[in-house]
């Protein structure tokens, strides 16, 4: 071949030419001084350098120029052939890029020439990236050859190329012996990249093939490479791209990894994608690094005995037998987005205390490793203060109709999927309530004119407003049915004052009483104003109790005192349930989820910032009310019974200590209960006494004197009974089917509810206040009602007849008769 010597003169190197391709896998130990790589001692495993052997081979080469008679590529080809190596050379990027396809396994060039003179000819940089783009051509060296005059005008030309993929940026030339010189340095440096290149993927291959799980990071803390054994047990796609360490572990990962150890052992917590909790797993760590500064981390986490075969779910609900969300999430996709929800910066405390107490298992007892996955099987549910009934079997099989209350009372699952179309009769209220179902304002003005001023008998019954027997029905009769107005005047205006911690005049809280007892449903039987009034009584009281005297500032008293009084403003005489079977508007503005108590809560501040004549939060400052605004609704929230044993479960774990030998769950044992209050230092934990008093003033029915709990009772059955009667009339699901007018006994119906839902409650609130009387009265009435059930006692009729005849046998107190003194 003809060798124009003439062409240019010799070549120079690319910078990054120069400066050599090595292989970030070589491994030296980060600690040591910055020296020339080449001198370094051996990386601590050294496994990387005996792995990298590179036969002997002949060189190949492949010359890309566009004019076949090319001086250059003939100059170039000709050196391969004296350096025994073979040269081909082929015209066009279209050809180059088959050829490279069609012998990807068999016969990789080690350098490929391209010409790079005539862009309008050969896109050279498009080429590059095309070839790099391909299969098995990370080790090829690509020299482009360029114009000395290009050269040397642009001092940063070579950046281009380099960014292409080339390695090697060459001025032409037809000299043979610079090209001899040029291909052999080329093939060493590919021969060496192939090598690295292989004993990477073999250490891959080894990697993927151990049980223990492996990923690699960069110096960014990202991971770059994880092996089979991660992915399948933490939810990884293999080919993921670099993807942030806090992914995959704790926070305590990386702060091992940059302590500045070369190598570490400790447990770290991994996330499972698609899986709530993360595993505990001991690990093994390596900090790799060239220089002074770390470019991997290596972690190398050991299975827990178990879990590195199944590769899904924690031993917990592998036992259990448990679903794994991941057994379901098979799809690329689903993966894709269950990981952007792990991503989520979000650890909760739970998370942390089953991790804690999994990590405890380690190297246990069996008999603490079970006890530990029992608890931890607890600790995951989400309801974990929703204890399951007790005696549950029991109720069902002996009485079906406190369970039919009980469930209706307790649990949203009530709430019927499947009903009926309403076909556009959007207001399902039965005429008893449609006079008051709109949440709109209504005129106050017959009802504004409360006389402040009370008399007579009223004014006697009202001073008898703090004790536990207040005739709370003769209010009634003596109001006219505006029981709240005068007793919320009496209570709020007078004993405890709510106007001057709200800063406000007495006329304005009167019409504020007066607005909220008007949207009050005087239809409902048990749901109107004396049911407000008698609540608000039972809060009065208990805030009388030297406990919450002592605790309540007189502006978290006054938000209390208003909660009760509106806790169930324009209630409907319908449950929730019903109200989402129907699909009230009230049940679709607040999506099923606590329905009554959300509009009840809403409803109040509407009607109060509706008008300055009523607003008695007018004079507070912004943050004053906030915090009552605040406690307001977190109270009247309370109130919903399907949060009943949350509540009462927070309340005991916080304030009663459980004795040693009490049973694990520690709220059903026979063993007393101490009470320990040095938890109400803390704000949250007074928050939980406030939900707990409303809650017992809201069913505080039932530990009332015998003769009060018969006629709320009464009152109760009244309405579900109606309830009962309008789902069947309107076709809707039937809540509680039991509740029937002809069939239902209201003694079991109150054994039941006492039983399930006041004795527990009112035991713990007793104690709490020192207030033994209400679980008294609790218990005689449960009494009473096995009694009169044995009696045969059943209906509505036969509770009247029982109460007529208590009435007349009963000794006579202060008239009962409805006064007009106002
Ligand atoms: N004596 C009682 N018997 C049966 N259920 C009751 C009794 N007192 C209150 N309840 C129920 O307990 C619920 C407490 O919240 P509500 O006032 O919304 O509705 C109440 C009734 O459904």
């Amino acid at each position: 071949m003809d060798i124009d010597s003439d062409d240019t003169g010799s070549s120079s190197g690319s910078p990054g030419a120069r400066a050599g391709r090595r292989s970030s896998l070589a491994l030296t130990p980060e600690d040591e001084p910055l020296v020339d790589v080449t001198n370094r001692s051996p990386p601590p495993a050294n496994i990387p350098t005996a792995l990298i052997y590179s036969p002997p081979e002949p060189l190949e080469l492949l010359c890309v120029f566009p004019e076949r008679t090319s001086r250059v590529c003939a100059a170039a080809c000709s050196a391969v052939e004296r350096a025994g190596g073979e040269a081909r050379s082929l015209r066009c990027a279209r050809e180059t890029l088959d050829a490279l396809r069609r012998d990807n396994d068999t016969r990789v060039p080690h350098v490929i020439v391209v010409d790079a003179r005539q862009p309008q000819q050969l896109d050279a940089l498009l080429l590059a990236r095309a070839i790099r783009g391909t299969k098995n051509t990370q080790h090829v060296y690509l020299i482009a050859i360029v114009k000395k005059s290009a050269y040397l005008k642009d001092e940063f030309g070579v950046l281009a190329y380099l960014e292409a993929g080339f390695n090697r940026v060459m001025v032409e030339t037809v000299n043979t012996t610079a090209w001899c010189a040029e291909v052999l340095q080329a093939r060493s440096s590919a021969a060496c990249s192939r090598a690295q290149i292989a004993a990477t993927a073999a250490l891959a291959a080894a990697a993927d093939r151990c049980r223990d799980l492996v990923a690699i990071t960069d110096d960014q803390q990202r991971i770059l490479l994880t092996n089979k054994s991660w992915c399948r047990m933490l939810g990884w796609r293999l080919e993921e791209g670099p993807r942030p360490i806090h992914e995959a572990a704790g926070g305590e990962a990386l702060r091992l990894a940059t302590t500045g150890a070369r190598d570490w052992e400790a447990p770290v917590t991994l996330r499972r994608r698609a899986a709530p909790d993360p595993i505990m797993l001991p690990c093994r760590g390596a900090t790799i690094g060239l220089t002074k500064t770390t470019s991997h981390i290596v972690f190398v986490c050991e299975p827990s005995a178990g879990e590195g075969d199944r590769g899904r779910g924690s031993l917990h609900s592998i036992r259990r037998g448990s679903l794994d969300v991941r057994s379901v999430a098979s799809d690329g996709l689903r993966r894709t987005s269950l990981a952007k929800l792990q991503g989520l910066p979000l650890e909760a405390p739970i998370t942390k205390v089953i991790s804690l107490l999994s990590a405890a298992t380690e190297g246990a007892p069996p008999s603490t490793v079970a006890c530990i996955e029992r608890a931890v099987d607890m600790l995951r549910t989400s309801e974990l203060y929703s204890p399951q009934m007790r005696d549950e079997t029991k109720l069902r099989v002996e009485d079906p109709i406190a369970t039919d209350l009980i469930g209706a009372l307790l649990s949203r699952e009530q709430v019927n999927q499947n009903l009926v179309y309403m076909q556009g009769n959007a207001n399902v209220l039965s005429s008893r309530r449609s006079s008051n179902d709109s949440t709109v304002v209504r005129s106050q003005t017959n009802r504004t004119n409360i006389k402040h001023k009370t008399t007579g008998q009223l004014r006697e019954l009202l001073d008898t407003a703090l004790s536990w027997d207040f005739e709370i029905f003769r209010l009634e009769d003596l109001t006219r049915g505006r029981p709240l107005a005068h007793l919320g005047l009496a209570l709020m205006g007078g004993r405890f004052d709510v106007c001057a911690a709200l800063e406000c005049d007495e006329r304005t809280l009167l019409h504020w009483l007066t607005v909220i007892e008007t949207n009050y449903h005087a239809v409902n039987t048990y749901h109107n104003s004396t049911h407000a009034a008698d609540v608000l009584q039972a809060v009065a009281y208990f805030l009388e109790k030297d406990r919450l005297k002592n605790l309540l500032e007189p502006v978290e008293a006054a938000a209390a005192l208003i909660s009760a009084a509106a806790h169930d403003i324009d209630h409907p005489g319908t449950s929730s349930a019903f109200l989402c079977n129907a699909r009230h508007p009230l049940a679709i503005l607040y999506n099923d989820v606590s329905v009554l108590e959300s509009h009840h809560a809403a409803l109040t501040f509407k009607l109060t910032l509706n008008d300055d004549r009523v607003n008695i939060f007018k004079n507070l400052d912004r943050d004053t009310y906030k915090t009552v605004r605040h406690h307001v609704i977190d109270m009247i929230l309370a109130t919903e019974m399907t949060k009943h044993f949350e509540h009462l479960a927070k309340f005991v774990n916080v304030f009663y200590a459980k004795s040693s030998g009490s049973k694990e769950d520690g709220m059903h044992t026979d063993e007393p209960l101490s009470l320990d209050t040095t938890a109400l230092s803390q704000p949250e934990n007074v928050l939980l006494v406030k939900r707990m008093m409303i809650k017992c003033a809201d069913v505080s029915n039932a530990s009332r004197p015998q003769k009060f709990a018969m006629e709320w009772a009464r009152r109760i059955a009244e309405e579900y009974f109606l309830q009962t009667d309008e789902e069947k009339a309107k076709d809707l699901p039937v809540v509680m089917p039991m509740f029937d007018r002809a069939t239902c006994s209201i003694p079991r119906s109150q054994i039941g509810f006492i039983d399930y839902i006041i004795i527990d409650m009112m035991e713990a609130w007793a104690a709490f206040i020192d207030m033994p009387e209400l679980v008294n009265h609790a218990r005689s009435n449960n009494q009473h009602w096995r009694e009169l059930d044995e009696a045969g006692v059943t209906t509505l009729a036969d509770v009247k007849r029982v109460q007529r005849q208590n009435a007349i046998q009963a000794p006579p107190t202060t008239t009962a008769e409805p006064t007009t003194e106002e």
